[in-house]
């Protein structure tokens, strides 16, 4: 028998675990060769066994319920030795080579053994297509050519399913490429749209910053003149803030901002816009908007920023409030809101005012 250290045994175990077909489960179709065998050959037990380190192990079997064997006791590990043909041992009893074998000695009691070597392209034999009977008889010629054509097939059978676990690999593989560069492409999208998010954003108040701004006023600007629906515009200006931020510093200045526009947001409608236009200046286009509704926002916007708390000291602001009705351009809309903010300044602060353009 060979050594199992031998390199070449080395490569034959090598070349039977790379079918990963060791321990898997019963299949129909090297069940239908058993069968075939054992039909052909008239005996009570055929088997396909594969020659492992320490044991055969049987892939399909018919008369016999052990799943594997030590490899000491294995006919087939005999058979493998001579890859080219049909092993036949007519009668155990008369063979010194068997007759003590614990498999002919006790269950399944084998008298007639005959193997056809699993014979692969690298000249590897895995092991047996084989027939076994409990009495000495012999196979015919035809028996043991056909023995040899099942063998065959299931070399074909091994190829087949080597080939298949090889084109699985590759599509698992190509699957998780593509789930990869799908994660790849979302992330990418997800960091554009926060880029995008971020160039939008005032990063102290978290509102939209001028430059969004601009933009949603020319939407909704268009937007309001398509549906003939009016929007209004109002200019929100903390009053003496750099005096704020003179006696309490910079940072009490920052945090008064940030109170300033939670208390404008406290007030918007979900589809109203609040920004900070700049400085300690904010913006809230209200789109379909009348200006009498405008007015009570404004009002109710400079309610909120008085009855600010945590502030060093009570903050107002002055609002102004413009109308989009005959009105040419969202810039022109912007300057309205201003000087009406500047009326609300002159006039003694802390207050709201409209201004109207002539007709
Ligand atoms: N802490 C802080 N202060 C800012 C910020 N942006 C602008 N300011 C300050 O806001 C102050 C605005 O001052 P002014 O334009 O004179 O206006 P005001 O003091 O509010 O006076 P009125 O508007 O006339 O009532 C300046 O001192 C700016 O330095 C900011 O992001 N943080």
């Amino acid at each position: 028998m060979l050594d199992p250290s031998h390199s070449e045994e080395k490569l034959r175990i090598e070349d039977l675990r790379s079918f990963k077909i060791l321990d898997t489960p019963a299949e129909q179709a090297y069940d239908d060769v058993v069968k075939l065998a054992s039909y052909i050959c008239d005996t009570p037990i055929a088997l396909i066994s594969l020659i492992d380190e320490d044991r055969q192990w049987f892939k399909a079997r018919v008369g016999l319920n052990a799943m594997e064997t030590p490899r000491g006791q294995a006919f087939c590990a005999h058979a493998i030795l001579d890859p080219d043909r049909v092993m036949e041992v007519p009668d155990t009893q008369q063979d010194a080579r068997f007759v003590d074998n614990p498999l002919v000695t006790g269950d399944p009691g084998i008298r007639f053994y005959a193997g056809a070597p699993l014979l692969t392209p690298s000249g590897a034999a895995l092991g047996t297509v084989c027939v076994i009977d409990r009495v000495p008889r012999k196979l015919t010629e035809r028996q043991s050519e056909a023995l040899q054509a099942l063998s065959r097939q299931v070399v074909q059978l091994l190829a087949l399913r080597r080939v298949n676990a090889e084109l699985e690999l590759v599509t698992k593989a190509q699957t998780l490429r593509h789930q990869q560069l799908e994660n790849q492409q979302r992330r990418i999208e997800e960091l554009n749209h926060d880029l995008q998010e971020q160039t939008l954003t005032d990063p102290l108040t978290a509102l939209k910053n001028r430059r969004a701004f601009d933009t949603l006023l020319s939407h909704e600007f268009a937007r309001s003149l398509r549906s003939k629906s009016p929007l209004c515009l109002l200019m929100v200006d903390a009053d003496h803030f750099k005096a704020y931020n003179d006696a309490f510093g910079h940072v009490a200045g920052d945090q008064a901002l940030m109170f300033i526009a939670l208390a404008i947001k406290s007030q918007a409608r979900a589809y109203d816009h609040v920004a900070r236009y700049g400085g300690e200046e904010f913006c809230v286009i209200l789109p379909d908007t009348q200006l009498n509704e405008a007015l009570v926002v404004a009002e109710r916007i400079r309610d909120s920023i008085k009855s600010i708390h945590g502030l060093r000291r009570p903050m107002s602001a002055s609002i102004g409030v413009a109308y989009s009705e005959g009105i040419s351009s969202p810039k022109r809309l912007v300057e309205l809101a201003d000087r009406a903010m500047y009326l609300a300044k002159q006039g003694g602060r802390d207050r709201v005012e409209i201004f109207l353009p002539p007709t």
